[in-house]
């Protein structure tokens, strides 16, 4: 689903970030993504999200090249991608409704297939019920979930997560953990940087681990 072939990455003016990152992330596998600050988590996520491209090496989703894609494909490829960050990224004057809908208006959807998979994304997040109400209406939890509503409402081969669980108490890191390894058990890959050791240890999944940009362990 997900491979790095000899991936290095060097931004302008600034070190290497990545050095020579080997891996393969199978179909509906799910790994973590762990390290020191600076180690090169988030350069490897931006690396996937084509938000930054390699300087060195290939990467493959879903069997696809997509290092140096042109500007014109990249949109078409991140609709396989499913992108969740620590601080959500919610339009806080837009609702729930609208924030989940916004890739599917973006991909050009009608409007009764909108309603219908905002409504199934939203029952797989348990947030129903909510769909009227604006984001700062909500506890952290419940953005974070509206957050991974927008994240699966395409039906996304792959979900990346930067620190989801960076602004959650343990009891709502551990409820969106749950729905990581749902989504894993109908297939979809799911890779997440962290810095939470203690949770990566608790659920036992593979852990790929960054050292100064190189891939220590996976
Ligand atoms: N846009 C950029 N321009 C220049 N250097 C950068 C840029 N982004 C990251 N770096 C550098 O690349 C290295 C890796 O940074 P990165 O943000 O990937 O690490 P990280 O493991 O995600 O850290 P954190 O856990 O603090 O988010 C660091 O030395 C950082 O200063």
């Amino acid at each position: 689903m997900l491979k790095f072939e000899h991936v290095s990455k060097r931004y302008p003016d600034a070190g290497e970030a990545l050095i020579d990152v080997s891996f393969h992330l199978q179909k509906g596998e799910m790994a973590f993504l762990t390290g020191r600050s600076g180690a090169g988590k988030s350069t490897l996520l931006k690396l996937i999200a084509m938000m930054e491209q390699c300087t060195r090496g290939n990467i493959f989703l879903d069997g696809q090249l997509i290092n140096r894609v042109s500007e014109r494909k990249v949109p078409y490829l991140r609709r396989g991608l499913g992108l969740i960050f620590q601080d959500y990224k919610l339009l806080n004057d837009r609702t729930v409704f609208d924030n989940v809908a916004l890739p599917l208006v973006v991909s050009g959807y009608q409007a009764n297939e909108v309603a219908r998979r905002v409504r199934a994304s939203l029952d797989k997040v348990g947030l129903l019920g909510k769909e009227r109400k604006y984001p700062l209406a909500l506890s952290g939890g419940e953005q974070q979930r509206v957050g991974i509503a927008r994240a699966i409402v395409n039906k996304p081969k792959l979900i990346i997560a930067d620190e989801p669980t960076g602004n959650l108490d343990p009891d709502l890191s551990a409820e969106v953990m749950h729905m990581f390894e749902q989504f894993k058990q109908v297939g979809v890959s799911v890779l997440i940087a962290t810095h939470d050791i203690e949770l990566v240890h608790v659920l036992g999944y593979r852990v790929l681990t960054l050292d100064k940009g190189h891939l220590v362990a996976s």
